[in-house]
């Protein structure tokens, strides 16, 4: 079986490397350029990840290769991102990029010489019937299957994720033993491209600034000045600059560029039960009985627990129905749909209220 492994410079994958060496495999090594060379500002920290990865090669004798997916990338996922952010949304591009670069430019330009493709994911993937599902980590808190909820049922029968069986912890001890070149390395922090830059700076960098007013919704009384609707998140807290709070952001209007907030813990503004799932991906098939209300477990972001509720079809497409209430929901993100075991990744769509 030839193996093509997607390498980072981290810690991850360099393990996942060492476990398909051990397993008697010799995977070719492939390293995603994505920075951008014409702006230095917005690139990541590729030369300290490609030395890493090409010592990695060098220690187990493999073969490694760049291949450029910058330009792939920003036509790609940045412009997602760029578009979502200014109609109000919250983006995920780490979801995108996993689904149109990772596993979808690469395996275009590269990928589809190898039988499989290797990462440093913590996911897990199981036949059931003949057919092959994504599932959840052995780690809860390294899970990363939501990040991967938007891919489709040939990457998903591609994919081999060595790291799955294992919690961070035994991976950073492997690390060690075998004397990796990133056993020191730190985890890496959020969206690749944004390496170095903060994601704000980013953002100002196409958006602008355009000053508008924050208003306490149970109020109505103007509170302060925000730079841009599009520098915040429904159910975030940092960043607003309000004296006197905890003060959260509840609604958007993204028309009059109006920031409406609540202030404490307790408003009952903050939370929600439900929301819709817009173009509802699933990634093997649907399991569900057709006009069944169906359990679920379900994240409404990157956390490492799960919530538990409803999985709901309606006429104009799903809906998710929360057990508990759910702080924060913001449309854009992706909400990620699990089944009562919170063991298959079933699939994903993006929220809307
Ligand atoms: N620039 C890249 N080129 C090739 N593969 C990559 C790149 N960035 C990430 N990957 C792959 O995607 C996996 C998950 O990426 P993520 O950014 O979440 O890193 P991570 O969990 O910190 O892993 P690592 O420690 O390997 O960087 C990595 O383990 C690796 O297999």
């Amino acid at each position: 079986m030839n193996i093509a492994a997607l390498i980072s410079g981290g810690v991850d994958s360099a393990v996942g490397v060492h476990l398909l060496c051990e397993q008697g495999y010799k995977p070719d090594l492939f390293y995603i350029k994505i920075g951008m060379d014409t702006d230095e500002s917005l690139s990541c920290t590729a030369e300290e990840d490609i030395e890493l990865a090409s010592a990695t090669a060098r220690k187990y004798g493999l073969k490694f290769d760049i291949v450029d997916l910058q330009k792939e990338y920003w036509e790609n996922v940045v412009a997602y991102t760029i578009d979502k952010v200014k109609q109000g949304f919250t983006p995920n591009p780490d979801v995108m990029c996993n689904k149109l670069i990772k596993f979808g430019c690469f395996e275009k330009k590269v990928g589809y010489a190898y039988d499989q493709t290797m990462t440093g994911h913590y996911a897990t993937t199981c036949r059931i019937d003949g057919r092959t599902w994504l599932a959840t980590a052995k780690d809860p808190v390294k899970d990363q299957t939501d990040f991967l909820a938007q891919i489709d049922y040939l990457q998903v029968s591609k994919l081999l994720f060595p790291l799955g069986e294992y919690t961070k912890q035994e991976i950073r001890r492997i690390a060690q033993q075998v004397k990796l070149p990133s056993a020191q390395r730190k985890d890496s922090q959020g969206i690749c491209f944004l390496g170095k830059i903060n994601y704000n700076d980013f953002i100002r960098r196409f958006l602008g600034e355009r000053q508008g007013d924050i208003i306490e919704l149970e109020t109505g009384k103007k509170l302060g000045t925000h730079k841009g609707f599009w520098f915040h998140t429904i159910g975030q807290r940092k960043g607003l600059g309000l004296s006197g709070g905890p003060y959260f952001v509840v609604d958007k209007d993204t028309t009059q560029n109006i920031l409406y907030v609540s202030k404490g813990y307790d408003t009952e503004k903050q939370y929600g039960h439900h929301f819709k799932l817009q173009d509802f991906h699933f990634i093997t098939c649907n399991p569900f009985t057709p006009d069944k209300e169906e359990r679920i477990c379900f994240k409404i972001r990157h956390t490492d627990t799960f919530h538990t509720g409803k999985l709901i079809k309606s006429e104009h497409g799903y809906l998710v129905e929360s057990d508990q209430k759910l702080q924060g929901i913001a449309p854009g993100q992706f909400g990620v749909v699990y089944d009562a075991q919170a063991h298959l990744c079933i699939g994903s769509g993006e929220i809307r209220l």
